[in-house]
């Protein structure tokens, strides 16, 4: 478990902490079993008008979806996002971080904008059938578009933070290292292409999208902002809506541009395994209208406190997924290889550009800081111990 101290309870230090982050960490559990929540109803909370529709939003492309367990998020025809708190601490972690968020004085409006309004939690019948759960209330990024293209990007070539179990950071090296988060500092995670009328969407296979090779990569990147057909393999992307909806002055690359200046430059917050979501109205493209396309961040629920301290996890991937646009813009037909998401049986390790041995470098750095920490606390403790040890007394020692 780990807990930042946006979430822990401190009743010590009133003075470090807004009232509105004390959540204990295990609030979610013990009200889900209560069947309540402390944010359910207060007086500023998001109370949804009567009548509301809810449904599964079918442009959901990555994350935990309705099954095994657990709830998937819904939609409403008002424009809003409803995600199930997970039932462990990740739930309180990114209820906490929202809510952390939407009152820091510290966050430029500039920066606010790319991310999710927040409109607190709300108890509703979860997706799954089982029974009432709560949810995050933000803004839906998709709504209003009504063909929408969209990418999940997971930033940062590490998704776990020091503060988790071994046997997490395992799972989330053993991923990272498969993926191209290592090699590149960020992975697709999962996608959907608006196609044609008659085609409708492509949603290739999420574990096939996750295993891309960095070639790879850079073509999905470009099927993204094409307007020829992404499935067949022999088609090369064409780009056509590159420099609409990278370029420009309000672009994809412009704002993921905008959001480097500010986090290279604050340590409130460690995104660790958050989400670039880029969004745009394909349709509208193809008419030739302006396609409103949109980077958001998401899924806040292993946000660390920064302590003063420049995420350069998070900075160096939103890096180089800008060196990866910006090379698409730059020169369109360069590097396209056939991206087959059919059978893409490609070996990440095999890689071996200069930005996958920084990565490499960079994450050993941290895990040895990690482990060097670990035993300096250890030994920390054993030095206390030793002092708090009563002192041999005369008779003892003769
Ligand atoms: O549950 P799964 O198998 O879908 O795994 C989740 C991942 O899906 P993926 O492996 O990419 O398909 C999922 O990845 P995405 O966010 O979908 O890229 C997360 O890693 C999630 O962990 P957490 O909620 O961030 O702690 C992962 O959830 P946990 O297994 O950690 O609960
Ligand atoms: N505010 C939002 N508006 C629209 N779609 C969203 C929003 N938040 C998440 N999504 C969709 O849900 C997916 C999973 O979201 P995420 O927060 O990463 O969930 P998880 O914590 O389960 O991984 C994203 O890939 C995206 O498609």
């Amino acid at each position: 478990m780990h807990a930042p101290d946006f979430l822990e309870h401190k009743p010590l230090d009133p003075d470090s902490i807004q009232p509105q982050f004390l959540f204990p960490l295990n609030w979610t559990r013990s009200l889900l079993d209560r069947g309540t929540h402390p944010l359910h109803s207060p007086p500023s909370a998001f109370q949804p008008p009567l009548c509301l529709l809810f449904e599964v939003p079918d442009h959901q492309v990555a994350g935990h979806q309705a099954g095994h367990g657990h709830p998937g998020p819904l939609i409403d025809d008002s424009g809003r996002f409803y995600k199930p708190l997970q039932d462990d601490d990740r739930g309180a972690i990114e209820a906490a971080f929202y809510s952390s968020f939407s009152s820091n004085t510290r966050v430029p409006d500039r920066i606010r904008r790319f991310f999710p309004v927040f409109y607190g939690t709300k108890l509703l019948e979860a997706s799954d059938g089982s029974g009432q759960w709560p949810h995050l209330v933000l803004e839906d990024v998709v709504s209003g578009l009504s063909h929408p293209s969209v990418m999940d990007v997971k930033i940062g070539s590490r998704t776990w933070y020091p503060e988790a179990s071994e046997d997490y950071i395992q799972r989330c090296f053993m991923k990272d290292r498969k993926t191209s988060s290592l090699c590149l500092g960020f992975r697709i995670s999962g996608l959907q292409l608006y196609v044609s009328e008659e085609s409708g969407l492509w949603k290739p296979e999420r574990k096939l999208v996750q295993h891309l090779s960095a070639d790879e990569v850079r073509v999905v990147l470009k099927k993204f902002v094409s307007s020829n057909s992404p499935i067949d393999p022999n088609l090369n992307p064409d780009c056509s809506f590159a420099s609409s909806v990278y370029g420009g002055s309000s672009g994809i690359l412009a704002q993921l541009l905008e959001l480097k200046s500010w986090f290279e430059d604050q340590t409130i917050y460690h995104l660790n395994s958050c989400s670039v979501l880029m969004v745009y109205d394909k349709k509208k493209e193809l008419k030739g209208e302006s396609s409103d396309a949109k980077v958001k961040l998401i899924d806040f629920a292993h946000v660390t406190e920064g302590n003063g301290i420049i995420d350069h996890n998070f900075v160096g991937g939103l890096c180089s997924l800008i060196k990866f646009i910006s090379d698409i813009l730059t020169s369109p037909d360069e590097c396209t290889t056939k991206a087959c998401l059919q059978n893409s049986d490609n070996n990440n390790e095999e890689i071996l550009t200069g930005q996958k041995i920084h990565s490499i470098i960079a994450v050993h750095v941290i895990m040895l800081f990690q482990v060097m920490g670990r035993k300096i606390i250890c030994l920390k403790r054993k030095e206390r111990a030793w002092k708090e040890m009563p002192m041999a007394t005369p008779e003892l020692v003769t």
